[in-house]
C-alpha cells in the first residue's frame, strides 16, 4: 500500500522525530537522498563530474534541502549554481555548505547556458496558492531548455493536501519526496506536475499516525483482496450479480455491463431489462429476465444505471433496485434517476460511480470545479449520500462515508476515456460486490483491474470498451503473478 499524509500530520510527525534526533539531522537525510536521485538522473546522460546543475532556491527549508544536496553534488565535481528567490532569506547553513563545496550563489538567473539538471527547491509543504509572479518568471526561464526538472518534496506551486493547482506551478520530470507521499503527489491535476515519484526515508514512519489520509493499492494488496473460489464453491455461493442496464435505445450498455460483470468473480450474472435479447445473443451464459429487477430472482448485488435512458420503466428499475436489501452500485443514468433520500435510507451498502460531470450534477457544482478539486468533491459526495463513491477521471478516487482513508487508483491510461468503458467498470465492480468484497474494496479493486486491463489492451493505442472487458482476465493474472 502506498500512503499519503496531509501537511499538518507530516509536520506533527516531523516535530516528534526532531525531538529525538540531533539538530539538522532530518534535513541532512533529506538532502542526501535528494543528491542520490540527482546523481542518478545526471548519470543517465553522462556523469556527475563536470555536469552543470541549476538550483532554484526559495526562502524556506525546501530551499535548505536543495542547497545541501547541491553541496553534495559540488563535492562530486558538478558545477552547481543556485539562484535564490529571496537572497537575504535563503537557508544560511545550506548556503554556506554550497559555497564551501565550491558552488556558486546568485540572485538572478542571468545566462543559463547549457544546464544538465534543474532542481526545483522553491517551495515544498510550506507553499500556498501557486507560485508568486517573480518565482513564476524564474521557473519559466530556467525550465525553457531541455534539461530535466527535478522537484524537491513537491513541484513548487501545487497544493500538497488536495492536489489542486491554484496558479502557476512547476512541471517536473520527477519528484523526490521526504518521509511520506503527500496527497497532491497522487491526485490530479497536481500529480501531473510531479512526474516519476521517489520516496526518501528520513525515519518519519514510526511517528506517522496509523491511518493515512490517502492510500493507493499496489499489486500485492489487490491480489490479497481478489475473491478466490474454494473447493466447495458453486455458482450461488460465489455470488450472483444482477445487472439492470440498457434500453431499447442503448442496448449496448447492457452488453458491456454484463461483459464486465462476467469477469468480476461472481458465480453468475443475472440481467433484467429490455436488452435481454442483445445480452443473450452475445453472452449465452447470462440468466436474463425481460422485466423489472425485483421480479428477476435473487442476487447478492445489483448494478443499475448504464444506458437506462429516461423512460418510466428505467425509473422503476432504479427504485426497485434501491429498495432491495443487497449492495447496489448506481452508475450513469441511474445517478440522475435515483432518489437521494432512498439512497440515504438504505441499510445495505450503496456505491455511486459518477464521472466529474455526473458528480457536479449531484453536488450542484460546475464540472470544472469537481475536476480541479477531486478530493473535496468525492468526500463531500460520500458524506451527502452516506455511500461509497468512486469518482472516475484522470485520477480515480474512492471515498466512503466516515473516516476511512480515501483510495486513489494508480492504474489506468488516458485512452480509457472512451464510450462504454464506464459500463464495463460498473459490471466488474458489481460482480466484486456480489462476490463479497466490502464496498470500498470492491470499488478500488474494480478500478485497479479496469485500469490495468485498459493499459494492457491499449498498449499506447486507442482502445474500445469491449477490448477492456476482454483484457480483464489478463489483468487478473498479472495481479496474481
Ligand atoms: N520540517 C522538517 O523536519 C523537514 C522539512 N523538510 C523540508 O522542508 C520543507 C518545508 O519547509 P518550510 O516549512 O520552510 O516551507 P517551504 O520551504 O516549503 O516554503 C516556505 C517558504 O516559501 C515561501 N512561499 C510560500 N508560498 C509561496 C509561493 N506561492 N511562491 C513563492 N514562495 C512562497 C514562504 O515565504 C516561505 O518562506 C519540506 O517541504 C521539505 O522540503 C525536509 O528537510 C525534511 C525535514
Ligand atoms: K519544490
Amino acid at each position: 500500500m502506498r500512503h499519503a499524509y496531509s501537511v499538518d500530520r507530516v509536520r506533527a510527525a516531523e516535530r516528534a522525530l526532531m525531538a529525538r534526533v540531533p539538530e539538522g539531522a532530518l534535513m541532512r537525510r533529506a538532502a542526501a537522498g535528494l543528491a542520490v536521485v540527482c546523481g542518478d538522473l545526471l548519470r543517465r546522460n553522462g556523469r556527475v563530474y563536470g555536469s552543470r546543475v541549476l538550483l532554484l532556491v526559495g526562502s524556506g527549508d525546501n530551499g535548505g534541502d536543495t542547497l545541501y544536496a547541491g553541496a553534495a553534488l559540488a563535492r562530486r565535481g558538478a558545477g552547481v549554481r543556485a539562484v535564490l528567490t529571496a537572497p537575504d532569506k535563503a537557508h544560511p547553513g545550506g548556503r554556506a555548505a554550497l559555497l564551501a563545496a565550491g558552488g556558486r550563489v546568485t540572485g538572478a538567473l542571468g545566462d543559463i547556458g547549457t544546464v544538465d539538471l534543474v532542481v526545483d527547491g522553491i517551495t515544498g509543504i510550506g507553499g500556498r496558492g501557486g507560485l508568486r509572479p517573480d518565482a513564476e518568471r524564474l521557473v519559466r526561464e530556467a525550465t525553457a531548455g531541455r534539461a530535466p526538472v527535478l522537484a524537491v518534496d513537491l513541484p513548487s506551486g501545487v497544493e500538497a493536501d488536495t492536489g489542486q493547482v491554484l496558479g502557476p506551478a512547476v512541471r517536473a520530470d520527477a519528484t523526490v519526496t521526504f518521509g511520506t507521499y503527500k496527497p497532491g503527489l497522487l491526485i490530479d491535476p497536481a500529480a501531473e506536475h510531479a512526474g516519476a515519484l521517489h520516496l526518501v526515508d528520513i525515519g518519519l514512519g514510526p511517528e506517522l499516525p496509523e491511518r493515512p489520509d490517502l492510500e493507493a493499492l499496489q499489486y500485492a494488496d489487490v491480489a490479497a483482496l481478489l475473491p478466490v473460489p474454494s473447493g466447495e464453491s458453486d455458482k450461488y455461493r460465489r455470488g450472483v450479480v444482477g445487472v439492470a442496464a440498457g434500453s431499447e435505445r442503448y442496448p449496448g450498455a447492457a452488453v458491456l455491463a454484463v461483459a464486465g460483470a462476467l469477469h468480476g468473480g461472481a458465480g453468475a450474472v443475472r440481467y433484467a431489462g429490455p436488452g435481454a435479447d442483445a445480452v443473450i445473443a452475445r453472452f449465452p451464459e447470462t440468466l436474463v429476465h425481460p422485466g423489472r429487477p425485483s421480479e428477476a430472482g435473487r442476487v447478492q448485488a445489483w448494478v443499475v444505471g448504464p444506458g437506462l435512458g429516461d423512460s418510466s420503466a428505467s425509473a422503476t428499475a432504479v427504485a426497485d433496485v434501491l429498495a432491495s436489501d443487497v449492495p447496489v452500485l448506481v452508475d450513469a443514468d441511474g445517478l440522475r434517476l435515483m432518489d437521494a433520500d432512498a439512497v440515504r435510507a438504505r441499510t445495505a451498502p450503496t456505491v455511486l460511480t459518477p464521472h466529474a460531470g455526473e458528480a457536479a450534477a449531484l453536488l450542484g457544482a460546475a464540472r470544472a470545479e469537481v475536476e480541479a478539486g477531486r478530493l473535496g468533491a468525492v468526500r463531500e459526495l460520500a458524506a451527502r449520500y452516506r455511500a461509497t463513491v468512486l469518482l472516475k477521471g484522470s485520477t480515480t478516487l474512492v471515498a466512503q462515508d466516515g473516516d476511512a482513508p480515501v483510495r486513489v487508483n494508480p492504474t489506468g491510461t488516458s485512452w480509457l476515456a472512451t464510450a462504454g468503458s464506464g459500463d464495463v467498470l460498473s459490471g466488474l465492480t458489481g460482480s466484486l460486490l456480489a462476490a463479497g468484497l466490502d464496498p470500498r474494496d470492491a470499488a478500488s479493486v474494480g478500478a485497479y483491474l479496469h485500469g490495468l486491463a485498459a493499459r494492457r489492451s491499449s498498449d499506447g493505442a486507442p482502445v474500445a470498451a469491449r477490448d477492456v472487458a476482454e483484457a480483464i482476465p489478463a489483468a487478473w493474472r498479472d495481479v496474481y503473478a
